[in-house]
């Protein structure tokens, strides 16, 4: 691994009246600052949960200056992905299951200003979209099946993980290995050692006590592998 592991606490598991308050928590100084804030957004269709959609972001991109990771569980991202790198987010993930043209959409995504992300269903095989792959700023492997926080970690995609990491280095691919879902203080290293750049953590930061400390204690965990 090149760079030091990325933390990016999910705020789907904070409190949803208190989400500028909540970001915070996880905005101080050192190791107990969160490198990303991932933002599930999620539309009742392609998942079967609702949460945020773009005025929210607009209004964390005003309370924050941590990156916003947004992961978009939505159809036709084609459509409504580009709103939110307009919009100022530092990461835009669309799910290819759900993209009709994912090269293009990545296209549009760094010509508005943001870093494209991709992700993967746990039965989802990277095999097909290799090709896509290379389009991309960061490859988001869903360790759960995506729609809700605190979710148990699904060990088989640590296989996926491993071949991302693989075809990453060997292809010299500028690519982030990213996992979400199910990531806490058992289940860290384990990702960590199949390769993952990259922790989303919701539950496990805004369940803890202390949010910022869960992130320090997260990264150090990821880092000792
Ligand atoms: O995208 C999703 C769920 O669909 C995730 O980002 C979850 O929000 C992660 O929550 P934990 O599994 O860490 O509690
Ligand atoms: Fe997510």
């Amino acid at each position: 691994m090149s760079h030091r592991s990325l933390i990016a606490p999910s705020i789907l598991s904070a409190d949803f009246a208190r989400l500028g308050e909540e970001i915070n928590a996880v905005a101080g100084e050192g190791e107990t600052r969160a490198d990303w804030v991932h933002v599930d957004v999620m539309d009742a269709h392609f998942v079967p949960n609702l949460t945020l959609g773009l005025p929210v972001v607009k209004s964390l991109l005003k309370a924050t200056d941590l990156p916003l990771d947004c992961h978009l569980m939505i159809e036709d991202p084609d459509h409504w992905a580009i709103g939110y790198a307009e919009a100022g987010a530092y990461n835009v993930t669309v799910h290819v299951e759900a993209a009709s043209d994912p090269v293009m959409l990545a296209k549009n995504l760094h010509a508005a200003g943001a870093k494209a992300g991709l992700s993967v269903k746990p039965g989802t095989p990277l095999e097909d979209h290799l090709e896509t792959l290379k389009h991309y700023d960061t490859l988001l492997v869903m360790s759960v099946e995506p729609g809700f926080g605190g979710q148990s970690f699904i060990p088989d995609v640590l296989d996926k993980v491993r071949t991302a990491r693989r075809l990453v280095d060997t292809g010299h691919l500028n690519v982030i290995v990213e996992i979400d879902g199910g990531i806490n203080a058992d289940t860290i290293e384990q990702a960590a050692e199949a390769g993952v750049d990259c922790f989303v953590a919701g539950s496990a930061v805004y369940g803890a006590e202390d949010p910022g400390k869960a992130v320090a204690a997260l990264r150090a965990q990821a880092a000792a592998r």
